[in-house]
């Protein structure tokens, strides 16, 4: 009777274990809904990213700066209808304040920089101008419908202090800096330039207000997606401008040239026209003229820009643009700066690069490895070879340590071979006694290569050299 319950037992466990294995996990496997997890694979090809965008900006002496995904969300109040600003994760926290997490990095540094304005008692020149760089994972909240993703990683780099185009020209080289150094030419990607102060002549001279300046970039900006008509009438219906201005807008928006968009918006030789006519000289005369291409409809969706505007697109128009920025003479004033301090940046994300890089074939090749495994011929020498491991890693090397300790060095071979393994040491009791390791060279050699080419008995005092 008894065996006959501790059975049924037996069973009954295995029925539930089986019900609740075909019910799948307890709890959802997968990162909250528009998330990514970096998984080894997707982490070493992040790392190499980051690692690109980290070289160009240590080669345009810009520093590195943080601040927290979590900011008050009155840092990104502007009213302009912009959609960054519409799709705030946003959220009132335990102690009631109104929080988001950040859905772009600018404000963050604008709040900063106004910090240790405040702090330098108003002044700042000692520190402008200033070079900053951060990659920020930055965040929207995306219907479950439209299926986008709601976090992406952002480089951003700012220049604050510097009036001239001169900031534009080094945002717009250390660019193509990091195409080249990541193996795109100017063949494949290109960099549109407009500016909005031009925009900003044309709506003067059509008697458009100041205050309708910004709300007009925005729906001129959502050209691509809605098309010419749809923009007239949301200028005209929603902004309160003529019809016959609107569409000299439009017009003017599909100059090919920039002398063609001057004349059409009748601005002529304009200050602003010339500053743009001396970036691209100057871009000519760096080098990387052949990068960068005049377009009047470019103007960015984000509010606070006040002049030169610009965005990577690829050539071949597949993907959607690959970085944006430019000019945002007048964000610390609205953060309350007592006085106008001039900035510059851009925002290049980490989804629509690796687009490119698998569209064209430059994906790098990044399997794990590590120099050395190290394995112990039996359970008496893994003491020995935790030893090893040290000396090795003391000296630099990275080294994995083989848990099983076991004569059938073939299993040793195999782990070495799936750990991405440089060379296997053994550490075995014979070559122990004579103070040696037997070190084996897994990935340089050829097959044909005779045996002690492949592999050499290493003094344990030489180990790490
Ligand atoms: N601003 C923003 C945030 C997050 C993603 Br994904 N895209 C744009």
């Amino acid at each position: 009777k008894e065996k006959g319950k501790s059975e049924k037992k037996k069973d009954d466990k295995k029925k539930d274990d089986k019900k609740a294995a075909a019910k799948g996990p307890a709890i959802s496997l997968d990162p909250p809904s528009g998330t990514r997890d970096f998984f080894p694979t997707e982490m070493r090809f992040r790392n190499w990213l980051f690692g690109a965008f980290k070289e160009t900006a240590r080669r345009y002496g810009f520093q590195e700066y943080d601040a927290p995904v979590l900011e008050h969300e009155e840092l990104y109040k502007r009213k302009a209808g912009e959609e960054i600003t519409e799709q705030m994760y946003n959220f009132i926290d335990k102690d009631g304040a109104a929080v988001t997490l950040r859905p772009e990095m600018t404000p963050s540094l604008a709040r900063m920089v106004l910090s240790l304005m405040r702090a330098e008692t108003g002044e700042m020149s000692a520190l402008l101008p200033l070079k900053w760089s951060s990659i920020p994972q930055c965040w929207r909240f995306e219907t479950c419908q439209r299926g986008r993703k709601r976090e992406h990683y952002q480089w951003n780099m700012d220049i604050v202090g510097i009036t001239s185009i001169h900031a534009e020209v080094e945002l717009l080289s250390a660019i193509t800096t990091f195409f080249e150094l990541v193996g795109i030419t100017s063949k494949e990607v290109g960099i549109k330039v407009n500016s909005r102060k031009v925009l900003g002549a044309v709506l003067k001279n059509a008697g458009v207000p100041d205050e309708r300046f910004t709300e007009t970039c925005i729906v001129i900006d959502k050209q691509d997606k809605i098309g010419p008509e749809a923009v007239v009438k949301e200028l005209t219906e929603n902004i309160g401008l003529e019809k016959a201005v609107a569409e000299r807008i439009v017009n003017a928006t599909a100059a090919k040239t920039l002398d063609e968009f001057a004349a059409l918006a009748g601005v002529g030789e304009s200050p602003e026209v010339i500053e743009l006519r001396q970036l691209f000289t100057l871009a000519e005369e760096e080098g990387f003229g052949d990068w960068l291409i005049f377009d009047a409809s470019v103007v960015r969706g984000l509010a606070y820009y006040t002049g030169v505007v610009f965005e990577g697109f690829d050539r071949a128009g597949v993907l959607r643009a690959i970085c944006g920025g430019g000019r945002y003479d007048r964000l610390l004033t609205l953060y309350g700066s007592p006085k106008e301090v001039p900035c510059a940046g851009f925002g290049f994300g980490d989804c629509v690069i690796y687009e490119l890089l698998k569209e064209k074939q430059v994906l790098p090749e990044l399997p794990h490895k590590v120099d050395f495994v190290v394995a112990a011929f039996n359970q008496d020498m893994m003491g020995k070879a935790l030893q090893v491991a040290r000396l090795l890693r003391k000296a630099g090397k990275s080294v994995d340590v083989y848990a099983e300790a076991s004569k059938k060095v073939a299993k040793a071979f195999n782990y070495a071979d799936r750990a991405g393994a440089e060379r296997i040491a053994f550490v075995a009791p014979d070559e122990w006694s004579k103070g040696l390791v037997r070190i084996k060279d897994l990935r340089n050699f050829k097959p044909t290569d005779p045996d002690e080419l492949k592999q050499k008995d290493v003094p344990i005092n030489d180990l790490g050299n």
